[in-house]
Parts: structure tokens; C-alpha cells; sequence
């Protein structure tokens, strides 16, 4: 199945950043195939999480996968890991070879509608490292995807994430930049992401 990626990337020129953009990684009939299978065979929890003292249900449903059994820990929520799905296991198998690494650890969200989002967050929780390669794979519903810089608040910059795309962002970009899925009022569909980390 190795043939099926397309391995054309665009560099996102950002200060401090090391990031690239796939936008046709996997052909769009069969990126639909995969949405449609990561719906249904996935085991869906909606968390809570607390911030600033206060409780409340994440706005996304999430799922952890792993190779090995090393939980993830974000938002005062630990996740224990599922083993890979023969679809995961592919995937991983394709995001591994264009980033050339070993990727442990595949953390799923689904937004079901526009009210579901991911606010304004870096991967650099201890368990990554220092410099963490996060890739990131997008299908169903195009979403925007905001970085703004940390200290430089002219900085920002977003990508449409596309069907079948795939953002891979590695070197300083996390311990510079933050990164969000805003809600929007517009009337939308589901959108699935996984991002592959490392935890060793
Ligand atoms: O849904 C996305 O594209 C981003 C997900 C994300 O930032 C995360 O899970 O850390
Ligand atoms: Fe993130």
C-alpha cells in the first residue's frame, strides 16, 4: 500500500518553525475509505478537562493508540493506549516513511461540527522530548489550523487542512509557536485527525 502516498510537500516559511504541508498525501476516494473506517471502528471518549480549576467536557472526542503502553498525559487527562488497528498500523507505516522516524504514539480527534475545536495549545508535554516531530493527518471536513508565535504577536499564520493531508512539524516549532482548531459558525462536517508523536 506503500505506493498510494504522494510525497509532495511545501515548506510553511515561518520564523522559528520547521514545518511542511502535504496536501494530497492520500488520494481523496481513499482517504473517504479511511474516515468512514476510523468513524466507526474507533473507541470514541469525550474527557473533561480542567482549566483554570474549572471542569469541563473537552469539546472533541478523542482516542489514543500505541505501540507500546505508555499513556499520555495533557490537560490534567491521562490516556492509556489502544493497540493498532490494521488501518493504523498502514498509516503509521506511511507517515514513518515520509518523515523518516518511528512514530509510537497516535493520538485521534474527531470534531463532530463546527462547536468542536482545539484551543490554543503546543505538543511539548515532557513525554516528547525536547524538539518533538509531530505529523499530522486530516481527514473529512477541511478545518483551519492557527499558529501564532509565542512572544512576537505579529506572527501569525493558517492552513486549510485539507482530505488526506498531512502537516508535519518538527525542530523549535513547538517550543516557539501555539497551534488551534477555532470553532466556526458555519454549518459543517466531521472532520477526523491523528497526530503521530514519539514517546520513548
Ligand atoms: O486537529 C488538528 O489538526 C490538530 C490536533 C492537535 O493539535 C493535537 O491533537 O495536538
Ligand atoms: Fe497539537
Amino acid at each position: 500500500m506503500l505506493n498510494k502516498i504522494n510525497p509532495q510537500g511545501f515548506p510553511v516559511h515561518l520564523p522559528e518553525a520547521d514545518i511542511t504541508y502535504y496536501p494530497n498525501f492520500i488520494a481523496p476516494k481513499e482517504a473517504t475509505r479511511m474516515y468512514e473506517t476510523l468513524l466507526k471502528e474507533t473507541p470514541w471518549q469525550q474527557d473533561d478537562i480542567k482549566v483554570f480549576g474549572k471542569v469541563y467536557a473537552q469539546p472533541r472526542l478523542t482516542a489514543l493508540y500505541g505501540t507500546n503502553q505508555k499513556s499520555y498525559s495533557y490537560s490534567n487527562i491521562e490516556m492509556t493506549p489502544h493497540k493498532l488497528t490494521p488501518l493504523l498500523q498502514d498509516l503509521k507505516q506511511k507517515v514513518d516513511t515520509i518523515c523518516d522516524e518511528n512514530f509510537t504514539t497516535m493520538l485521534l480527534n474527531y470534531y463532530r461540527d463546527g462547536k468542536d475545536s482545539n484551543g490554543w495549545h503546543a505538543d511539548n508535554e515532557k513525554e516528547l522530548g525536547t524538539n518533538p516531530v509531530i505529523a499530522s493527518l486530516s481527514f473529512g471536513q477541511e478545518r483551519y489550523f492557527h499558529l501564532k508565535h509565542r512572544t512576537n504577536k505579529s506572527l501569525k499564520h493558517k492552513i486549510l487542512l485539507q482530505h488526506g493531508s498531512l502537516l508535519l512539524m518538527k525542530g523549535e516549532t513547538q517550543h516557539k509557536w501555539l497551534h488551534q482548531i477555532p470553532k466556526t459558525a458555519r454549518k459543517i462536517n466531521g472532520r477526523i485527525n491523528i497526530t503521530f508523536r514519539i514517546i520513548a
